[in-house]
């Protein structure tokens, strides 16, 4: 039935009933929308996204040291923890069902150089937090960022000769560091290089060293982005990083782009394929999802993560709402699953309601 202003069309020549408007207000409309909303068990049941615990993915940041918690400042409420107590955060995880974390490292500024070798170390501190989250909970899965801006002194992803971010000679030192995480147990690797042909040769790489059985989450449309802001301070490279990163990570007016960029990694092996940032790439998310039917994810970045939890610490919104809000945001857009620091007290919520 064709609608045009709250009346059916095939019904417009019909008579319509004489109102007086100033004597009663009331209009003559067939369809009311709001009915479908008149009360919580009738939105329940028409409701058409829900978040379940099953959708998130919890970033970590691990430190070195012992038993200790340190705060990112522009990140509030997140924090850096030394192995021991990602442990007890990777328990906490568990308990609340979430079925992923993902590690990203701040690396001490002696142990970075200008070819980020820390990243090849077996036993740097992502590789230590793998080894000792499998140990402990064997059912939780592993995530791990491949690129090396963590280990870098520059703070880029790759390679740098002459100003210019090499491409191949990057891809082979991030097959090497796959290959490093793969071998302490880590479950997805997931490139966030924006690299060309790294997952092809990851890949590779795995299936010839017998890790035919771990995944790859390919970045695969990653926007040089504002929004990553708290992220580089959170791991240390905020104040190194020279430039930008532009010459890699995608112009964030391009949209068709995305699509070549993702069809290329699913042809290079990733079993799963990632948007990032989330908010302002909605679109992006929903064209993916739609083209591709892929296995599709969403990084709610650090900078999205510090405007709702900036914007709450201030008492200028709701946070809780606009946490849950902007996660059936991602839900509505197509993603099947979310990064977001916010992944264990969006768990905490959807137990506390269940
Ligand atoms: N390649 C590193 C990487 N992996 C994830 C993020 C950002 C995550 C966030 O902002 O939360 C970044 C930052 C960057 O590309 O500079
Ligand atoms: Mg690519």
């Amino acid at each position: 039935m064709a609608i045009k202003f709250g009346r059916p069309i095939e019904l417009r020549d019909a008579p319509r009933r004489q109102t007086d408007a100033l004597a009663s207000p009331s209009l003559d409309l067939t369809i009311r929308m709001r009915r479908n909303r008149k009360s919580e068990w009738a939105r329940r049941l028409v409701r058409e996204n829900v978040l379940t615990t099953d959708d998130l993915i919890w970033p970590i940041f691990v430190v070195d040291g012992h038993n200790a918690r340190t705060p990112v400042a522009s990140m509030p409420g997140v924090e850096r923890l030394t192995v021991d107590q990602i442990v007890r955060d990777a328990e906490r995880a568990a308990k609340l069902n979430i079925p992923c974390i993902a590690l990203f490292p701040f690396t001490e500024p002696a142990l970075r150089d200008e070819q980020g070798s820390e990243a090849l170390n077996p036993d740097n501190l992502v590789c230590q937090a793998v080894r000792a989250i499998k140990k402990e909970f064997p059912d939780i899965g592993v995530l791990c960022d491949v690129a090396l801006d963590p280990f870098t002194s520059h703070g880029h992803d790759g390679l740098i000769e002459g100003g210019k971010i090499l491409n191949d000679e990057t891809v082979a030192v991030l097959v090497k560091q796959a290959l490093t995480q793969a071998e302490a147990g880590c479950d997805v690797i997931a490139p966030s290089d924006m690299m060309d042909g790294r997952i092809g040769a990851i890949r590779e790489a795995l299936d010839d060293n017998g890790f035919g059985d771990v995944q790859i989450m390919s970045y695969a449309a990653k926007y040089a982005s504002a929004f990553y802001g708290p992220f580089r301070d959170a791991i240390g490279s905020a104040k190194t990083l020279t430039g930008d990163k532009r010459t890699y990570q995608m112009d964030s007016a391009n949209s068709d782009e995305a699509l070549r960029e993702v069809e290329l990694d699913i042809a290079e092996g990733a079993d799963m394929v990632m948007v990032k940032p989330g908010m302002p790439y909605l679109d992006i998310v929903r064209r993916v999802k739609d083209h591709f039917a892929m296995p599709t994810f969403v990084y709610q970045v650090s900078g999205e993560y510090a405007m709702i939890a900036g914007a709450a610490a201030n008492g200028w919104i709701d946070g809780e709402r606009a946490m849950m809000e902007s996660l059936v945001g991602f839900k509505r857009a197509g993603a099947d699953g979310i990064l977001t620091y916010f992944a264990p007290r969006a768990a905490e919520k959807i137990k506390a309601e269940s």
